[in-house]
């Protein structure tokens, strides 16, 4: 069975956006510049949120952060992300989610400048990447993190059967619309399971990709997949346990013993998924300078 480190991919893929950055640097004096807003104290996108912070610094980019106390209103936030929307010097702007209850999630992500939108979350660009113009938007992170892994792992994908079990807006829905482009990268035939498919094991033993981006622990078991399958874990989840410093473990939505039997290659957690999230977000941001300065 296959390890995909995406921890190695990102570092692989930061040293190269190092190298976009300082050309760019030496030819226009200016460098790319990400913002991120954070709204109250969750501790879990605290540490997440200064993770990027420092990324961006490592490879030659200006990161702010800004902090907003949790009881700022929907107002306060939109007038800040209409400042940023015209700094010359901000190019990518994200707002860490989930945001406290008071703000609505949709209006805060359509009022970001679509052109600045590194997240890959507002509609015009998710309508973008539904229509195929790649090359004119902004893709959300996490997908297209599995894309470069599969591309760099040369997965063959055209003609392939893709399960995606997930729709979020930021996940499963990008997904799947990405796996289903006519191109050389993706070109699968597409099936998304959800909360209310019946029978998902059904789906997802056929699956020649399977993508899990549920947010429960351990959901795919090696009884749900087709040997020889490449199976990519999306998932995040915090479990308990009292023996490690943190006082907590980092596991996928795969029961990765089970399924690491049945696999041909798979993607684990820690070090799959998650740091390739994080270096095309600042790919992202990158390409946004380029096309904010016509380069
Ligand atoms: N506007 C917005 N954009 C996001 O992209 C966004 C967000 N909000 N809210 C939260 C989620 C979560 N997310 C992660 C990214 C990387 C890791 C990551 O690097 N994980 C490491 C482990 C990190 C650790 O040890 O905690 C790994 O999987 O190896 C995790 C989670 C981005 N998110």
């Amino acid at each position: 069975m296959l390890i995909i480190d995406g921890k190695k991919v990102s570092l692989d893929l930061k040293e190269e956006l190092k190298t976009g950055v300082e050309t760019y640097r030496k030819a226009t004096g200016k460098v790319p510049g990400l913002t991120v807003i954070i709204v109250g104290h969750d501790p879990a996108s605290q540490v997440y949120v200064r993770n990027k912070a420092k990324t961006c610094k490592e490879i030659g980019m200006f990161s702010t952060v800004i902090e907003m106390p949790s009881d700022t209103t929907q107002a306060e936030l939109l007038e800040k992300i209409q400042e940023l929307n015209n700094d010359p010097a901000v190019h990518g702007i994200l707002v860490q989610q989930p945001l406290p209850k008071q703000i609505d999630e949709f209006a805060v992500t359509i009022a970001i400048d679509p052109a600045k939108d590194v997240d890959g979350f507002h509609p015009e660009n998710l309508g973008r990447l539904v229509m195929g113009e790649l090359d004119k938007c902004f893709v959300s992170c996490t997908p297209y993190g599995i894309l470069e892994l599969l591309g760099r792992y040369n997965i063959e994908t055209k003609g392939k059967h893709c399960v995606v079990v997930g729709r979020s807006n930021i996940v499963g829905k990008p997904m799947a619309n990405l796996m289903l482009q006519k191109s050389d990268a993706t070109n699968c035939t597409v099936t998304i399971c959800h909360s209310a498919t019946k029978n998902i094991p059904h789906y997802t033993l056929q699956a020649d990709i399977l993508i899990a981006a549920i947010g429960k622990a351990g959901f795919i078991t090696a009884d749900m997949v087709k040997p020889g399958a490449v199976v990519i874990d999306v998932g995040i989840n915090r479990i308990e346990d009292p023996s490690t410093k943190s006082g907590y473990r980092l596991v996928g939505d795969v029961d990765f013993e089970g399924v690491s039997a049945i696999a041909s290659a798979m993607t684990p957690v820690p070090g799959g998924v998650g740091p390739m999230t994080i270096a095309m977000l600042l790919k992202n941001t990158l390409h946004s300078f380029q096309r904010i300065n016509g380069l």
